[in-house]
C-alpha cells in the first residue's frame, strides 16, 4: 500500500533545510514517521529500543521539526524510520486520560504508519478491540498488527493468535491490517522484519534527520523517562498513570576537574496517594534505593558522566484530575 506524500503537512527537517543529505541516496529511499500503540505492557517500549538499538544520542540546538516526542530513529541505507511516542491509548476516565487520548489522536493522524502491538501470550480482548475501533476512525492509514512477545508461546499458539489478530482487523478496520508480523524484541526474532514492513509504508522522501541522530528528545525529558521507567519496574499495574516525574534541577557539580565531571540531578516523583508513595519507597526505603540506583546507571550511560541522583517522592493529591497540577507536571 502506498500513500500519497503530502509535502505541505510535512515538517521541514534540518537536513532538508541545509540540503546536505541529498547526495548518494539510493533510488526509492523512504523516510517518515511511525508510532506504536497497544495496551499497557504490550511491549511497545521494548520493541522501540530493539529497533533503535541501545545507543541514545542526545542533541541540542535542534530546530523543532515536530511537535511530538521522538523516541528514536532507525537509520538504514534505504530508509529512515522515525518512531514517535504515544502515551498509549486508554479509555478516558480521568482528565489526564482525556488529554492523553487527544494527544494520541493528534499524533496518530500525522504519522505515516501505525504499529498496533498485541502480545502473543494474551488473548485478543476488549482493550484491543477498543483500540482497533479508535484506529479505524483515523481513515485509511496503514496499520500493521505487530504480534509481540512471540517467544512466550508455542508455534501452534502463535499461529492461532495470528489468525485471531487477522480476524480482529477484518472485523473492525476498513480493509483490514496492512500487514501482520510476529516479533520477539527480547529474543531478537523478526525485529528487522518489523522495520522492513513499517518502512514499506513510508513515503519516498529524503531523510528527515541527520544521520547519527537517534532521538531529539531533550535531555531532561529522557532523564525523567528513565526514572519513571525505573520507578514503575515491577509495580506498573499498581501505578499505571499515577506517577509523574519532574526533574527540578540538573547541573554540573562545581569544582570538579574536567576529566571527572559529575552532574547533580534533583527529582520529584509525584504519586496520587500515600499508599502509592509507600509502594514506590518500599520497606525502609529499600525499593527507592533500588529505583535510584537503576535509574542512575541508565542516566550515566545516557549522559556519559557520573551522576548524583537525589530522588524525592511526593503526594500530589488527585493530580490527574486537576488542570493546574497537570500543567505544572508538563501535561
Ligand atoms: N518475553 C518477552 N517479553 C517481552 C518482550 N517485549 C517486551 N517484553 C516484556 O513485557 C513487559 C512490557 O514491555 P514494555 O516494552 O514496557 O511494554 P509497553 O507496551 O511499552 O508498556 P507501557 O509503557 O505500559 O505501555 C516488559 O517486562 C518487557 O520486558 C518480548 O519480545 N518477549
Amino acid at each position: 500500500m502506498t500513500k500519497k506524500h503530502d509535502d505541505a503537512a510535512r515538517p521541514v527537517s534540518a537536513g532538508e533545510a541545509t540540503g546536505h543529505f541529498l547526495t548518494d541516496l539510493p533510488d526509492g529511499y523512504r523516510a517518515g514517521f511511525a508510532s506504536f500503540v497497544g495496551r499497557p505492557n504490550a511491549g511497545k517500549s521494548t520493541l522501540t529500543n530493539a529497533l533503535v538499538g541501545r545507543k541514545v544520542a542526545i542533541t541540542s540546538n535542534k530546530p523543532q521539526t515536530t511537535r511530538h516526542t521522538i523516541r528514536g530513529i532507525v537509520h538504514r541505507p534505504d530508509a529512515q524510520l522515525v518512531l514517535v511516542d504515544t502515551p498509549g491509548l486508554h479509555r478516558p476516565r480521568t482528565l489526564l486520560g482525556e488529554r492523553l487520548n487527544d494527544l494520541v489522536e493528534e499524533t496518530l493522524a500525522e504519522v505515516d504508519v501505525i504499529g498496533f502491538c498485541l502480545p502473543a501470550n494474551e488473548k485478543v480482548g476488549p482493550g484491543d478491540r477498543f483500540i482497533a475501533q479508535q484506529l479505524s476512525g483515523l481513515g485509511r492509514k496503514p496499520i500493521v498488527a505487530v504480534v509481540t512477545k512471540a517467544d512466550l508461546v508455542s508455534r501452534d499458539a502463535l499461529g492461532a493468535h495470528l489468525i485471531a489478530v487477522t480476524r480482529l482487523g477484518e472485523d473492525l478496520v476498513d480493509g483490514g491490517w496492512a500487514d501482520v508480523v510476529p516479533v520477539s524484541a527480547t529474543g531478537d526474532y523478526q525485529v528487522d522484519a518489523v522495520a522492513d514492513v513499517l518502512v514499506s509504508h513510508l513515503p519516498v522522501s529524503p531523510p528527515l534527520y541527520p544521520e547519527g541522530e537517534l532521538t531529539d528528545e531533550p535531555e531532561i525529558k529522557m532523564v525523567a523517562e528513565l526514572i519513571r521507567e525505573a520507578a514503575l519496574e515491577g509495580v506498573r499495574d499498581e501505578l499505571p498513570h499515577s506517577l509523574a516525574v519532574v526533574v527540578e534541577e540538573m547541573l554540573p557539580r562545581e569544582g570538579r576537574s574536567e576529566d571527572r565531571p559529575l552532574v547533580d540531578i534533583h527529582v520529584n516523583v509525584f504519586v496520587e496517594r500515600p499508599s502509592q508513595k509507600a509502594i514506590v519507597i518500599g520497606r525502609g526505603g529499600a525499593r527507592l534505593r533500588e529505583v535510584g540506583s537503576r535509574a542512575r546507571k541508565s542516566i550515566e550511560a545516557l549522559l556519559g558522566t557520573k551522576v548524583y541522583l537525589d530522588l524525592h517522592v511526593k503526594v500530589a493529591k488527585e493530580w490527574q484530575r486537576d488542570p493546574k497540577q497537570l500543567g505544572r507536571l508538563g501535561f
